[in-house]
Protein backbone atom coordinates (compact mmCIF):
# COMPACT_ATOMS: atom_id res chain seq x y z
CA UNK A 1 0.00 0.00 0.00
CA UNK A 2 1.28 3.49 -0.63
CA UNK A 3 2.51 5.37 1.95
CA UNK A 4 -0.01 8.13 1.53
CA UNK A 5 -3.00 5.78 1.45
CA UNK A 6 -1.55 4.17 4.52
CA UNK A 7 -1.01 7.01 6.84
CA UNK A 8 -4.31 8.49 5.24
CA UNK A 9 -5.92 5.20 6.47
CA UNK A 10 -4.57 5.49 9.88
CA UNK A 11 -5.08 9.32 10.38
CA UNK A 12 -8.36 8.56 9.45
CA UNK A 13 -9.00 5.47 12.07
CA UNK A 14 -7.66 7.84 14.94
CA UNK A 15 -9.84 11.09 14.26
CA UNK A 16 -12.70 8.49 14.30
CA UNK A 17 -11.38 6.99 17.57
CA UNK A 18 -11.21 10.58 18.46
CA UNK A 19 -14.62 11.66 17.89
CA UNK A 20 -16.10 8.20 19.15
CA UNK A 21 -14.28 8.99 22.72
CA UNK A 22 -15.91 12.45 22.53
CA UNK A 23 -19.17 11.44 21.52
CA UNK A 24 -19.24 9.01 24.08
CA UNK A 25 -17.88 11.41 26.79
CA UNK A 26 -20.82 13.86 25.75
CA UNK A 27 -23.26 11.44 25.52
CA UNK A 28 -22.08 9.55 28.80
CA UNK A 29 -22.50 13.38 30.73
CA UNK A 30 -25.84 14.19 29.00
CA UNK A 31 -27.05 10.82 30.51
CA UNK A 32 -25.48 11.72 33.57
CA UNK A 33 -27.12 14.66 33.69
CA UNK A 34 -30.39 13.28 32.94
CA UNK A 35 -29.92 10.55 35.57
CA UNK A 36 -29.07 13.66 38.27
CA UNK A 37 -32.35 15.64 37.72
CA UNK A 38 -34.56 12.88 37.18
CA UNK A 39 -33.24 11.62 40.42
CA UNK A 40 -33.64 15.25 42.06
CA UNK A 41 -37.30 15.12 41.09
CA UNK A 42 -37.81 11.31 42.43
CA UNK A 43 -36.15 12.13 46.08
CA UNK A 44 -38.32 15.62 46.08
CA UNK A 45 -41.12 13.65 45.72
CA UNK A 46 -39.51 10.82 47.87
CA UNK A 47 -38.68 13.16 50.88
CA UNK A 48 -42.21 14.65 50.82
CA UNK A 49 -44.28 11.88 51.22
CA UNK A 50 -41.46 10.80 54.05
CA UNK A 51 -42.53 14.09 55.09
CA UNK A 52 -46.42 13.54 55.05
CA UNK A 53 -45.95 10.39 56.87
CA UNK A 54 -44.29 11.70 60.24
CA UNK A 55 -46.28 14.91 59.59
CA UNK A 56 -49.95 13.13 59.67
CA UNK A 57 -48.65 11.00 62.49
CA UNK A 58 -47.10 14.17 64.74
CA UNK A 59 -50.99 15.81 63.69
CA UNK A 60 -52.77 12.86 64.98
CA UNK A 61 -51.18 13.49 68.44
CA UNK A 62 -52.13 17.16 68.83
CA UNK A 63 -54.53 17.21 72.03
CA UNK A 64 -56.31 20.71 71.04
CA UNK A 65 -59.96 20.74 69.45
CA UNK A 66 -60.21 20.33 65.68
CA UNK A 67 -59.20 23.45 63.92
CA UNK A 68 -58.92 25.72 67.21
CA UNK A 69 -56.16 27.76 67.17
CA UNK A 70 -53.91 25.90 69.18
CA UNK A 71 -54.45 23.63 66.48
CA UNK A 72 -53.48 25.36 63.79
CA UNK A 73 -50.46 26.80 65.50
CA UNK A 74 -49.31 23.67 66.42
CA UNK A 75 -49.39 22.81 62.81
CA UNK A 76 -47.79 25.85 61.58
CA UNK A 77 -44.34 25.39 64.04
CA UNK A 78 -44.22 21.75 62.93
CA UNK A 79 -44.63 23.18 59.11
CA UNK A 80 -41.20 24.77 59.47
CA UNK A 81 -39.20 22.10 60.22
CA UNK A 82 -40.02 20.19 57.17
CA UNK A 83 -38.47 21.52 53.69
CA UNK A 84 -41.52 20.15 51.29
CA UNK A 85 -45.01 19.95 52.68
CA UNK A 86 -46.40 23.67 52.37
CA UNK A 87 -49.72 23.32 53.35
CA UNK A 88 -51.35 20.79 55.84
CA UNK A 89 -55.37 20.97 56.56
CA UNK A 90 -57.87 19.14 58.87
CA UNK A 91 -60.87 17.24 56.96
CA UNK A 92 -64.06 15.39 58.64
CA UNK A 93 -66.90 13.70 56.84
CA UNK A 94 -65.36 14.33 53.58
CA UNK A 95 -65.21 18.32 54.10
CA UNK A 96 -61.92 20.23 54.50
CA UNK A 97 -62.41 22.60 57.17
CA UNK A 98 -59.14 24.44 57.97
CA UNK A 99 -55.50 24.63 56.77
CA UNK A 100 -52.30 26.22 57.65
CA UNK A 101 -52.56 28.57 55.42
CA UNK A 102 -55.77 29.79 54.87
CA UNK A 103 -57.37 29.10 58.94
CA UNK A 104 -60.90 27.96 59.38
CA UNK A 105 -63.25 27.97 56.62
CA UNK A 106 -66.66 29.95 56.32
CA UNK A 107 -67.70 27.28 54.34
CA UNK A 108 -66.59 22.98 54.66
CA UNK A 109 -65.27 22.44 51.32
CA UNK A 110 -66.11 19.30 49.69
CA UNK A 111 -62.82 16.84 48.62
CA UNK A 112 -63.00 14.74 46.10
CA UNK A 113 -62.50 11.14 45.40
CA UNK A 114 -58.78 10.21 45.84
CA UNK A 115 -56.76 8.96 42.73
CA UNK A 116 -55.14 6.18 44.25
CA UNK A 117 -55.35 4.68 48.13
CA UNK A 118 -52.03 3.07 48.96
CA UNK A 119 -51.76 -0.34 50.71
CA UNK A 120 -50.50 1.63 53.98
CA UNK A 121 -54.17 3.33 54.11
CA UNK A 122 -53.39 6.36 52.63
CA UNK A 123 -55.15 8.37 49.92
CA UNK A 124 -53.49 9.85 47.54
CA UNK A 125 -54.68 12.97 45.31
CA UNK A 126 -52.42 13.63 42.43
CA UNK A 127 -52.24 17.33 40.03
CA UNK A 128 -54.84 18.64 42.00
CA UNK A 129 -55.83 22.12 42.43
CA UNK A 130 -55.27 23.87 45.67
CA UNK A 131 -57.48 25.94 47.98
CA UNK A 132 -54.72 27.98 48.98
CA UNK A 133 -53.91 29.71 45.40
CA UNK A 134 -56.57 29.39 42.17
CA UNK A 135 -53.62 28.43 39.95
CA UNK A 136 -51.77 26.16 42.35
CA UNK A 137 -51.70 22.63 41.32
CA UNK A 138 -50.19 19.59 43.32
CA UNK A 139 -49.97 16.51 45.44
CA UNK A 140 -52.18 15.54 48.37
CA UNK A 141 -51.68 12.80 50.85
CA UNK A 142 -54.06 12.40 53.68
CA UNK A 143 -54.87 9.94 56.47
CA UNK A 144 -57.66 9.82 59.00
CA UNK A 145 -58.57 13.58 59.46
CA UNK A 146 -54.91 15.43 58.70
CA UNK A 147 -53.53 16.32 54.38
CA UNK A 148 -50.48 17.34 53.46
CA UNK A 149 -49.75 19.85 50.37
CA UNK A 150 -46.83 19.59 47.95
CA UNK A 151 -46.66 22.08 45.50
CA UNK A 152 -45.86 20.95 41.77
CA UNK A 153 -44.05 24.20 40.83
CA UNK A 154 -41.54 23.39 43.68
CA UNK A 155 -40.32 20.11 41.53
CA UNK A 156 -36.86 20.89 40.11
CA UNK A 157 -38.00 20.66 36.74
CA UNK A 158 -34.92 22.92 35.18
CA UNK A 159 -33.72 20.39 32.79
CA UNK A 160 -31.78 21.51 29.86
CA UNK A 161 -33.29 22.86 26.70
CA UNK A 162 -33.26 19.43 24.24
CA UNK A 163 -34.66 17.30 27.49
CA UNK A 164 -37.83 16.30 27.15
CA UNK A 165 -39.92 14.49 30.83
CA UNK A 166 -42.91 13.05 32.24
CA UNK A 167 -43.68 12.14 35.95
CA UNK A 168 -46.19 9.88 36.55
CA UNK A 169 -47.83 8.63 39.66
CA UNK A 170 -47.68 4.31 38.45
CA UNK A 171 -49.08 1.93 40.62
CA UNK A 172 -50.71 -1.72 39.50
CA UNK A 173 -53.11 -0.13 37.23
CA UNK A 174 -53.12 2.91 36.64
CA UNK A 175 -50.28 5.49 35.46
CA UNK A 176 -51.03 8.94 36.04
CA UNK A 177 -48.94 11.97 34.74
CA UNK A 178 -48.53 14.08 37.21
CA UNK A 179 -46.08 16.75 35.49
CA UNK A 180 -44.01 16.74 32.23
CA UNK A 181 -44.87 16.29 28.58
CA UNK A 182 -47.18 13.14 28.38
CA UNK A 183 -45.93 10.22 25.92
CA UNK A 184 -42.23 10.04 27.73
CA UNK A 185 -42.87 7.60 30.16
CA UNK A 186 -42.54 4.24 28.81
CA UNK A 187 -42.79 2.06 31.95
CA UNK A 188 -39.64 -0.53 31.64
CA UNK A 189 -38.96 -2.69 33.52
CA UNK A 190 -36.99 -2.47 36.39
CA UNK A 191 -33.74 -4.27 34.84
CA UNK A 192 -33.63 -1.70 31.66
CA UNK A 193 -35.10 1.63 32.93
CA UNK A 194 -32.14 3.04 30.37
CA UNK A 195 -31.88 2.84 26.86
CA UNK A 196 -29.25 4.57 24.21
CA UNK A 197 -30.86 4.49 20.40
CA UNK A 198 -29.70 5.91 17.16
CA UNK A 199 -31.58 9.16 18.14
CA UNK A 200 -32.28 9.32 21.57
CA UNK A 201 -31.14 8.65 25.28
CA UNK A 202 -33.86 7.63 27.31
CA UNK A 203 -33.47 6.67 31.36
CA UNK A 204 -36.36 6.55 33.80
CA UNK A 205 -36.43 6.49 37.72
CA UNK A 206 -38.97 5.65 40.52
CA UNK A 207 -38.83 6.18 43.91
CA UNK A 208 -39.02 3.46 46.57
CA UNK A 209 -41.02 5.00 48.56
CA UNK A 210 -44.44 5.87 46.68
CA UNK A 211 -44.95 4.47 43.17
CA UNK A 212 -43.88 7.52 41.51
CA UNK A 213 -41.47 7.63 38.78
CA UNK A 214 -40.13 9.41 35.83
CA UNK A 215 -39.37 9.11 32.20
CA UNK A 216 -36.62 11.37 31.08
CA UNK A 217 -35.62 11.45 27.17
CA UNK A 218 -32.93 13.33 25.32
CA UNK A 219 -32.63 13.99 21.23
CA UNK A 220 -29.47 13.37 20.03
CA UNK A 221 -29.92 16.04 17.05
CA UNK A 222 -31.83 18.43 19.81
CA UNK A 223 -28.92 17.97 22.05
CA UNK A 224 -26.38 18.52 18.60
CA UNK A 225 -28.64 21.46 18.25
CA UNK A 226 -28.57 23.11 21.23
CA UNK A 227 -24.58 22.81 21.31
CA UNK A 228 -23.64 23.79 17.72
CA UNK A 229 -20.66 25.72 19.09
CA UNK A 230 -19.25 22.67 20.72
CA UNK A 231 -19.81 20.55 17.59
CA UNK A 232 -18.10 23.06 15.36
CA UNK A 233 -15.41 22.88 17.84
CA UNK A 234 -14.94 19.49 18.23
CA UNK A 235 -15.34 19.10 13.83
CA UNK A 236 -12.60 20.98 14.09
CA UNK A 237 -10.58 19.37 16.63
CA UNK A 238 -10.95 15.78 14.89
CA UNK A 239 -9.52 18.25 11.69
CA UNK A 240 -6.89 18.69 13.87
CA UNK A 241 -6.36 15.39 14.95
CA UNK A 242 -6.66 14.07 11.55
CA UNK A 243 -4.03 16.65 9.90
CA UNK A 244 -1.71 16.46 12.85
CA UNK A 245 -1.57 12.57 13.20
CA UNK A 246 -1.31 12.61 8.68
CA UNK A 247 1.68 14.68 9.42
CA UNK A 248 3.33 12.82 12.11
CA UNK A 249 2.61 9.38 10.39
CA UNK A 250 3.58 10.52 7.01
CA UNK A 251 7.30 11.76 8.04
CA UNK A 252 7.50 9.37 10.40
CA UNK A 253 6.47 6.17 8.06
CA UNK A 254 8.83 8.32 5.14
CA UNK A 255 11.92 8.36 7.97
CA UNK A 256 11.14 4.60 8.48
CA UNK A 257 11.20 3.80 4.76
CA UNK A 258 13.87 6.46 3.45
CA UNK A 259 17.01 5.11 1.26
CA UNK A 260 19.48 5.48 4.56
CA UNK A 261 17.12 3.04 6.51
CA UNK A 262 16.10 0.87 3.83
CA UNK A 263 19.85 0.42 3.31
CA UNK A 264 20.77 -0.37 6.95
CA UNK A 265 17.77 -2.54 7.24
CA UNK A 266 18.76 -4.34 4.22
CA UNK A 267 22.06 -4.82 5.32
CA UNK A 268 20.69 -6.77 8.59
CA UNK A 269 17.81 -8.54 6.82
CA UNK A 270 20.07 -10.24 3.75
CA UNK A 271 18.39 -7.65 1.37
CA UNK A 272 21.57 -7.28 -0.76
CA UNK A 273 22.25 -10.51 -3.36
CA UNK A 274 25.62 -10.19 -5.66
CA UNK A 275 26.11 -10.20 -9.15
CA UNK A 276 29.26 -10.97 -11.25
CA UNK A 277 30.69 -10.08 -14.66
CA UNK A 278 33.08 -11.38 -16.53
CA UNK A 279 36.73 -9.79 -17.45
CA UNK A 280 37.69 -11.60 -20.28
CA UNK A 281 41.65 -11.84 -21.83
CA UNK A 282 41.26 -9.86 -25.47
CA UNK A 283 43.72 -12.25 -26.61
CA UNK A 284 42.85 -15.47 -25.78
CA UNK A 285 38.87 -14.70 -25.58
CA UNK A 286 39.40 -16.39 -21.82
CA UNK A 287 37.24 -15.28 -19.01
CA UNK A 288 40.33 -14.51 -15.76
CA UNK A 289 37.93 -13.26 -13.48
CA UNK A 290 34.87 -11.16 -12.59
CA UNK A 291 33.71 -8.18 -10.52
CA UNK A 292 31.82 -8.93 -8.04
CA UNK A 293 28.57 -6.24 -8.15
CA UNK A 294 25.65 -5.35 -5.17
CA UNK A 295 22.29 -5.46 -6.11
CA UNK A 296 19.48 -4.60 -3.50
CA UNK A 297 15.71 -5.49 -3.37
CA UNK A 298 13.56 -5.41 -0.49
CA UNK A 299 9.79 -5.40 0.12
CA UNK A 300 9.40 -1.28 -1.36
CA UNK A 301 11.03 -2.24 -4.22
CA UNK A 302 14.74 -2.14 -6.36
CA UNK A 303 17.72 0.19 -5.29
CA UNK A 304 20.57 1.06 -8.21
CA UNK A 305 24.21 1.03 -6.22
CA UNK A 306 23.89 4.86 -7.61
CA UNK A 307 21.29 5.00 -4.43
CA UNK A 308 22.82 2.38 -2.04
CA UNK A 309 26.47 3.39 -1.85
CA UNK A 310 26.05 6.59 -1.30
CA UNK A 311 23.90 5.73 1.39
CA UNK A 312 26.38 3.45 2.76
CA UNK A 313 29.18 5.92 3.08
CA UNK A 314 26.60 8.22 5.02
CA UNK A 315 26.10 6.04 7.35
CA UNK A 316 29.26 4.96 7.94
CA UNK A 317 28.46 1.46 7.22
CA UNK A 318 31.18 0.91 4.50
CA UNK A 319 33.27 -1.82 6.17
CA UNK A 320 30.53 -4.17 7.28
CA UNK A 321 29.37 -3.82 3.56
CA UNK A 322 32.32 -4.93 2.20
CA UNK A 323 32.63 -7.60 4.49
CA UNK A 324 29.17 -8.95 3.10
CA UNK A 325 29.92 -8.57 0.07
CA UNK A 326 33.58 -10.98 0.37
CA UNK A 327 31.87 -13.49 2.48
CA UNK A 328 28.49 -13.66 0.36
CA UNK A 329 30.87 -13.86 -3.20
CA UNK A 330 33.48 -16.62 -2.03
CA UNK A 331 30.65 -18.29 -0.68
CA UNK A 332 28.64 -18.20 -3.76
CA UNK A 333 31.39 -18.74 -6.11
CA UNK A 334 33.18 -21.27 -4.03
CA UNK A 335 30.37 -23.30 -4.63
CA UNK A 336 30.77 -23.50 -8.84
CA UNK A 337 33.23 -26.09 -9.29
CA UNK A 338 33.74 -24.92 -12.96
CA UNK A 339 35.94 -21.90 -11.99
CA UNK A 340 39.31 -22.68 -12.30
CA UNK A 341 41.78 -21.62 -9.42
CA UNK A 342 43.49 -18.55 -9.37
CA UNK A 343 39.96 -16.97 -11.15
CA UNK A 344 39.86 -13.28 -10.29
CA UNK A 345 37.07 -12.13 -7.97
CA UNK A 346 36.93 -8.25 -7.92
CA UNK A 347 35.65 -6.62 -4.74
CA UNK A 348 34.91 -2.88 -4.75
CA UNK A 349 36.28 -1.62 -1.21
CA UNK A 350 35.60 1.61 -0.12
CA UNK A 351 38.60 4.35 -0.45
CA UNK A 352 37.77 5.11 3.49
CA UNK A 353 38.27 1.83 4.69
CA UNK A 354 41.80 1.57 3.58
CA UNK A 355 42.52 4.92 5.09
CA UNK A 356 40.94 3.82 8.23
CA UNK A 357 42.70 0.25 7.79
CA UNK A 358 39.60 -1.74 8.69
CA UNK A 359 41.01 -4.11 5.62
CA UNK A 360 43.48 -5.57 8.02
CA UNK A 361 40.12 -7.38 9.14
CA UNK A 362 40.45 -9.47 5.82
CA UNK A 363 42.20 -12.54 7.39
CA UNK A 364 39.45 -12.99 9.62
CA UNK A 365 36.15 -13.45 6.93
CA UNK A 366 36.11 -17.26 6.86
CA UNK A 367 35.42 -18.24 3.22
CA UNK A 368 38.40 -15.79 2.27
CA UNK A 369 40.66 -18.04 4.41
CA UNK A 370 40.46 -20.85 2.38
CA UNK A 371 39.68 -19.79 -1.13
CA UNK A 372 41.02 -21.16 -4.20
CA UNK A 373 40.46 -17.75 -6.15
CA UNK A 374 42.11 -14.72 -5.90
CA UNK A 375 41.16 -11.58 -4.72
CA UNK A 376 41.45 -8.30 -6.51
CA UNK A 377 40.44 -5.71 -4.40
CA UNK A 378 39.34 -2.11 -6.63
CA UNK A 379 39.40 0.79 -5.33
CA UNK A 380 38.95 4.56 -6.87
CA UNK A 381 41.26 6.78 -6.09
CA UNK A 382 40.05 9.32 -3.89
CA UNK A 383 41.60 11.69 -1.20
CA UNK A 384 41.83 8.99 1.14
CA UNK A 385 44.53 7.26 -0.90
CA UNK A 386 46.81 9.93 -0.30
CA UNK A 387 47.20 9.48 3.20
CA UNK A 388 50.42 7.23 4.35
CA UNK A 389 47.80 5.12 6.28
CA UNK A 390 45.74 3.98 3.06
CA UNK A 391 49.24 3.55 1.17
CA UNK A 392 50.53 1.65 4.10
CA UNK A 393 47.25 -0.43 3.70
CA UNK A 394 47.84 -0.84 0.11
CA UNK A 395 51.25 -2.26 0.63
CA UNK A 396 50.27 -4.82 3.33
CA UNK A 397 47.57 -5.75 0.86
CA UNK A 398 49.99 -6.70 -1.75
CA UNK A 399 52.24 -8.15 0.68
CA UNK A 400 49.41 -10.32 2.05
CA UNK A 401 48.60 -11.60 -1.45
CA UNK A 402 45.65 -9.81 -2.48
CA UNK A 403 46.08 -7.92 -5.79
CA UNK A 404 45.10 -3.85 -5.85
CA UNK A 405 43.01 -2.39 -8.96
CA UNK A 406 42.52 0.99 -9.35
CA UNK A 407 39.00 1.72 -10.78
CA UNK A 408 37.78 3.88 -12.68
CA UNK A 409 40.96 5.26 -13.90
CA UNK A 410 41.62 8.86 -15.52
CA UNK A 411 38.20 9.81 -13.80
CA UNK A 412 37.86 12.03 -10.73
CA UNK A 413 40.57 12.25 -8.34
CA UNK A 414 42.56 10.11 -10.78
CA UNK A 415 46.18 11.25 -11.43
CA UNK A 416 48.68 9.56 -13.60
CA UNK A 417 51.10 11.55 -12.21
CA UNK A 418 50.23 9.82 -8.56
CA UNK A 419 49.95 6.48 -9.82
CA UNK A 420 53.76 5.60 -9.14
CA UNK A 421 53.09 6.36 -5.25
CA UNK A 422 50.37 3.82 -5.05
CA UNK A 423 50.65 -0.15 -4.60
CA UNK A 424 49.03 -1.58 -7.48
CA UNK A 425 48.76 -4.14 -9.96
CA UNK A 426 46.18 -3.07 -12.06
CA UNK A 427 44.05 0.15 -13.74
CA UNK A 428 40.93 0.14 -15.16
CA UNK A 429 40.21 2.39 -17.57
CA UNK A 430 36.84 4.31 -17.33
CA UNK A 431 33.95 3.32 -19.26
CA UNK A 432 33.82 6.97 -20.48
CA UNK A 433 36.93 6.94 -22.16
CA UNK A 434 35.74 3.29 -23.95
CA UNK A 435 32.69 5.15 -24.92
CA UNK A 436 34.06 7.93 -26.85
CA UNK A 437 35.94 5.18 -28.85
CA UNK A 438 33.53 4.84 -31.50
CA UNK A 439 33.22 8.88 -31.62
CA UNK A 440 36.48 9.46 -32.30
CA UNK A 441 36.57 11.73 -28.93
CA UNK A 442 39.74 13.22 -27.35
CA UNK A 443 38.78 11.13 -24.72
CA UNK A 444 39.43 8.26 -26.60
CA UNK A 445 42.86 9.44 -27.23
CA UNK A 446 44.00 9.17 -23.77
CA UNK A 447 44.03 5.55 -23.75
CA UNK A 448 46.88 4.83 -25.85
CA UNK A 449 48.59 7.24 -23.32
CA UNK A 450 47.60 5.15 -19.87
CA UNK A 451 48.72 1.72 -21.77
CA UNK A 452 52.01 3.34 -21.94
CA UNK A 453 52.30 4.28 -18.08
CA UNK A 454 50.74 0.97 -17.76
CA UNK A 455 53.64 -0.80 -19.19
CA UNK A 456 56.13 1.72 -17.89
CA UNK A 457 54.90 0.88 -14.18
CA UNK A 458 54.34 -2.34 -15.21
CA UNK A 459 50.77 -2.83 -14.23
CA UNK A 460 47.48 -4.68 -15.79
CA UNK A 461 45.47 -2.18 -18.17
CA UNK A 462 41.94 -3.29 -17.64
CA UNK A 463 39.12 -1.50 -20.21
CA UNK A 464 35.46 -0.96 -18.74
CA UNK A 465 31.81 -1.13 -20.72
CA UNK A 466 32.96 -2.29 -23.43
CA UNK A 467 29.93 -3.24 -25.65
CA UNK A 468 30.82 -3.14 -29.09
CA UNK A 469 33.29 -5.21 -31.25
CA UNK A 470 34.84 -1.70 -32.89
CA UNK A 471 35.51 -0.54 -28.94
CA UNK A 472 37.14 -4.37 -28.54
CA UNK A 473 39.26 -4.06 -31.60
CA UNK A 474 40.38 -0.70 -31.16
CA UNK A 475 41.51 -1.82 -27.52
CA UNK A 476 43.42 -4.54 -28.68
CA UNK A 477 45.16 -2.22 -31.21
CA UNK A 478 45.79 0.33 -28.32
CA UNK A 479 47.81 -2.45 -26.47
CA UNK A 480 44.63 -3.47 -24.22
CA UNK A 481 44.94 -7.00 -22.85
CA UNK A 482 41.64 -7.28 -20.71
CA UNK A 483 38.29 -6.13 -20.69
CA UNK A 484 34.93 -5.99 -19.17
CA UNK A 485 31.78 -5.08 -20.60
CA UNK A 486 28.14 -6.19 -21.97
CA UNK A 487 30.48 -7.40 -24.81
CA UNK A 488 31.48 -10.18 -23.00
CA UNK A 489 28.68 -10.06 -20.64
CA UNK A 490 26.81 -8.32 -18.39
CA UNK A 491 26.33 -9.14 -14.37
CA UNK A 492 24.99 -12.19 -13.80
CA UNK A 493 24.44 -15.03 -11.27
CA UNK A 494 27.10 -17.12 -9.95
CA UNK A 495 25.95 -20.54 -11.71
CA UNK A 496 25.30 -18.34 -15.21
CA UNK A 497 29.02 -17.25 -14.69
CA UNK A 498 30.32 -20.59 -14.25
CA UNK A 499 28.67 -21.53 -17.58
CA UNK A 500 29.94 -19.20 -19.46
CA UNK A 501 33.39 -19.80 -17.96
CA UNK A 502 33.22 -23.14 -18.95
CA UNK A 503 32.44 -22.50 -22.37
CA UNK A 504 34.69 -19.36 -23.12
CA UNK A 505 37.53 -19.92 -25.39
CA UNK A 506 41.14 -19.87 -24.55
CA UNK A 507 43.09 -19.80 -21.83
CA UNK A 508 41.09 -19.06 -18.32
CA UNK A 509 44.67 -17.65 -17.35
CA UNK A 510 44.26 -15.10 -13.95
CA UNK A 511 44.24 -11.49 -14.81
CA UNK A 512 47.57 -11.39 -12.56
CA UNK A 513 48.99 -13.71 -15.53
CA UNK A 514 50.15 -11.05 -17.72
CA UNK A 515 49.17 -7.68 -19.47
N1 LIG B 1 26.62 1.03 -19.75
C1 LIG B 1 27.41 -0.01 -19.43
N2 LIG B 1 27.60 -0.30 -18.12
C2 LIG B 1 28.40 -1.35 -17.82
C3 LIG B 1 29.00 -2.14 -18.81
N3 LIG B 1 29.73 -3.10 -18.19
C4 LIG B 1 29.60 -2.91 -16.87
N4 LIG B 1 28.78 -1.85 -16.62
C5 LIG B 1 28.42 -1.27 -15.34
O1 LIG B 1 29.48 -0.47 -14.90
C6 LIG B 1 29.61 -0.55 -13.50
C7 LIG B 1 30.96 -1.03 -13.18
O2 LIG B 1 31.20 -0.99 -11.84
P1 LIG B 1 32.07 0.11 -11.13
O3 LIG B 1 32.82 0.95 -12.09
O4 LIG B 1 32.88 -0.62 -10.11
O5 LIG B 1 30.99 1.02 -10.43
C8 LIG B 1 30.16 0.46 -9.47
C9 LIG B 1 30.73 0.56 -8.06
O6 LIG B 1 31.42 1.78 -7.90
C10 LIG B 1 29.49 0.60 -7.22
N5 LIG B 1 29.26 -0.74 -6.70
C11 LIG B 1 28.51 -1.75 -7.20
N6 LIG B 1 28.61 -2.83 -6.42
C12 LIG B 1 29.44 -2.50 -5.40
C13 LIG B 1 29.94 -3.18 -4.24
O7 LIG B 1 29.68 -4.36 -4.02
N7 LIG B 1 30.79 -2.48 -3.41
C14 LIG B 1 31.14 -1.19 -3.65
N8 LIG B 1 31.97 -0.58 -2.81
N9 LIG B 1 30.69 -0.53 -4.73
C15 LIG B 1 29.85 -1.17 -5.58
O8 LIG B 1 28.40 0.97 -8.02
C16 LIG B 1 28.91 1.30 -9.31
C17 LIG B 1 27.88 1.00 -10.34
O9 LIG B 1 27.61 -0.32 -10.36
P2 LIG B 1 26.64 -0.95 -11.42
O10 LIG B 1 25.41 -0.12 -11.52
O11 LIG B 1 26.52 -2.37 -11.11
O12 LIG B 1 27.39 -0.74 -12.75
C18 LIG B 1 28.53 -1.51 -13.04
C19 LIG B 1 28.27 -2.33 -14.27
O13 LIG B 1 26.99 -2.91 -14.31
C20 LIG B 1 28.75 -1.82 -20.18
O14 LIG B 1 29.23 -2.45 -21.12
N10 LIG B 1 27.95 -0.74 -20.43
Amino acid sequence: MPLRLLAVALSLLLSVCFLGLVAYKFSRDTLEHQWERGRAVIDHGAHWSAEAVSFIDFAEGIDAPACSDAMLTALRTRLFQHEYIKDAGYLDNGHLLCTTTLGRSVEPMPITEPDYLSSTGYNIWINEPLALSPNARGFIIQKGHFNTVFLLESLPTDFPPGIRWQAVYRSENLTETIVGQPGIYRGLPNDRRFSVTVNHHYAEYCSDVIPYCIGVESNHWRMLNEHRWLVALVLLATLGVFAGTYWLLDSRLRQYNSLGNRVRRGLERGRFHFLYQPIVDLNTGGIVGCEVLARFEDPLGPLTPGEFIPEIERRDLTWPFTEKVIYNAFTDLETQRDLPDGFGVNINFFPQDLYEDLSRNLPYILPLKSTRFRMVVEVTEDKHLDANSARNTLAWLGDSGYDVAIDDFGTGYSNLDKLHQVNCQTIKIDRSFVSDIEEGGIKSTFIAYMVQIARELDVKIVAEGVETALQEKELVQLGVHFAQGWRFGKPMNAEALARVVACSTGSNAPVSAGH
